[in-house]
């Protein structure tokens, strides 16, 4: 099938969103749409699926203009979504998600399971999925949910299938999965457009790239440009893709977490008997797979999740037995993993929430209410720093894009004094400038002798940014390494990795030498030169 979108234009009040874009899907291709922050990714898809009807433009399938009401009719034309925060419903089995959507159809509105069961099988056999039809969906791990998401759309007949940020949310397995998936989809025919920030999957798996920015297409990038050529491309200027960082100069523990465990209502043990320091003026990641203690232990550290022994001291100070909101008031920063639930309050305005932490105190407060001028204030020079795309600060944040919501969270909580900054998946959805601009802050925040902790399951930002890494598994931490060795030499990857299938630190270096020496001999095109000797060579030449 293929799919054209002419002239596509979208405005929300005064903000032109899409602004005569034209884009053309061929048949079995795989179309990367990459753009910075606000630049109109998401509102592009929404015109596309039935979601927003565009101001002025059309969209043409195999060359017949069509006309979308609403996402059904954009299903019945062969186009099928998958969003960043799925659709499904946690208590129902996969058969019966994939067979809501025949609901409609199903005589008398009865849910035709045993044809859903059928088609879940063939389509997950066919690609690869390994999904149970029989499965619970809130038992499944993200990257699985998100194979029942794309089922349920090819169950649909989807010719073309969109994916909004689809890897975000996935661990780097599932990612490669997801990749190989996309593989299988394309040479099965199905177009995928395909959004995402991470200009490495981008450089793996698209056919074609278009570049939009402020609503425009600035152009076509070839799959073979560097990840640097994209990166300016998307963003208009040149960005820096490491941190420049100087050593860390650390002072003493400042914050210090002692046996601490987190056991669940059901008594599964979340966060096991950890202790660790993070000192002054330094950056402590905590790398890990999605899910294996981090979250839980982020949340203690707020309060938002009680601990059931331990301790944790902020300086002289007992943390543990203060509220969510002294914490914050005795300088705690917070950027929590799910901005849409823990970081904003959605009807609330972007400038009241720029101040959600701090409202009833000075300068904001004014007797028992807020100072409007002051909030205003504050709201347009924060925005103006991390580079908030928006029409006022008076909008409701719900109409910020992701990108852009998520750094008012930052912003608010990095625009305070700071005793301790706490910062889950901080860049999650934030393009390559934006993700410059906050590492820079956070170093920043480090050199002013912050200690900052950093919860990040993106092993490119742990390594970018961390002084010492942590390798949490199973709710216990496997290791804390330096993140650059004595003689200079940064941190393994490989050692990283296997840390974070729970291989501790001796063995795990052990083996990722082993791994090393072994590709060192490899001679793997015979030769008789071992490979990596020969590209030394010629790269030399
Ligand atoms: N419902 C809405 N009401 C008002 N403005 C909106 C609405 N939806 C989007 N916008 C605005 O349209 C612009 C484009 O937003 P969009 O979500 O399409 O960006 P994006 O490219 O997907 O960004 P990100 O990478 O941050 O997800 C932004 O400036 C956003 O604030």
């Amino acid at each position: 099938m293929k799919l054209e979108l002419q002239g596509i234009t979208k405005v929300f009040g005064s903000l032109v969103a899409n602004d005569h874009i034209d884009l053309v899907v061929e048949p079995g291709e795989i179309h990367a749409l990459l753009g910075e922050n606000g630049a109109g990714k998401s509102t592009l898809m929404n015109v596309l699926y039935g979601l927003y009807d565009p101001d002025d433009g059309q969209i043409l399938v195999d060359g017949e203009p069509v006309r979308f009401k609403g996402p059904g009719d954009a299903v019945a034309a062969g186009i099928g979504m998958v969003h960043q925060h799925f659709m499904l419903v946690p208590v129902f089995t996969v058969a019966e998600s994939v067979a809501l959507g025949y609901e409609p159809a199903g005589p008398g509105g009865v849910l035709r399971l045993d044809e859903a069961r059928r088609r879940v099988t063939e389509i997950s056999d066919r690609f690869g999925f390994h999904v149970d039809p029989d499965a619970v969906v809130e038992d499944l791990p993200v990257g699985v949910q998100q194979r029942v998401e794309i089922i349920k759309a090819l169950s649909r007949d989807a010719h073309v299938l969109i994916l909004d940020e689809p890897t975000a949310v996935l661990t780097p397995q599932e990612t490669d999965e997801l990749i190989g998936i996309m593989g299988e989809l394309k040479a099965a025919g199905t177009s995928i457009v395909f959004i995402t920030h991470k200009l490495r999957e981008v450089r793996a798996v698209a056919d074609r790239i278009t570049v939009i920015r402020r609503g425009k297409v600035v152009g076509e990038a070839s799959p073979s440009s560097t990840e640097t050529e994209l990166a300016s491309l998307m963003v208009g200027r040149s960005v820096s893709l490491t941190v420049d960082k100087p050593p860390a100069d650390p002072g003493e523990a400042a914050f210090q977490v002692r046996d601490l465990s987190v056991v669940s209502g059901n008594g599964t043990v979340l966060v096991d008997d950890i202790s660790f320091d993070v000192r002054a003026g330094e950056i402590l990641c905590i790398a890990g797979v999605q899910g294996n203690g981090q979250t839980e232990l982020a949340e203690v550290i707020l309060g938002l999740e009680e601990a059931d022994a331990g301790t944790m001291t902020l300086g002289e100070e007992d943390l543990l037995v203060r509220s969510v909101k002294k914490r914050l008031h005795s300088g705690l920063g917070f950027v929590p993993e799910d901005r849409s639930t823990d970081g904003v309050v959605p009807s609330f305005s972007i400038a009241e929430n720029l101040v959600l932490d701090v409202y009833d105190t000075a300068p904001f407060a004014r007797g028992v209410s807020m100072d409007p001028a002051t909030v205003t204030a504050n709201a347009e020079h924060r925005t103006e720093e991390f580079d908030v795309r928006l029409t006022s600060v008076q909008d409701p944040i719900s109409t910020l894009s992701g990108g852009n919501a998520q750094k008012v969270v930052l912003a608010r909580e990095m625009s305070r004094p700071l005793r301790l900054l706490v910062a889950s998946q901080p860049t999650r959805g934030l393009d390559v400038g934006s993700i410059e601009f906050v590492h820079k802050r956070m170093v920043a925040e480090r050199d002013n002798g912050t200690p900052v902790l950093i919860v990040s399951t993106e092993l490119d930002e742990v390594m970018a940014l961390a002084d010492r890494v942590a390798v949490m598994y199973r709710g216990r931490i496997v290791g804390i390494l330096d993140a650059v060795e004595e003689d200079g030499t940064p941190v393994s990857r490989d050692v990283l990795g296997l840390m974070m299938a729970g291989v501790p630190v001796d063995e795990a270096q052990r083996q990722a030498s082993e791994h090393r020496s072994a590709l060192a001999r490899a001679d793997l095109d015979g030769d008789g030169i071992p490979d990596v000797q020969q590209q030394s060579r010629e790269e030399q030449e």
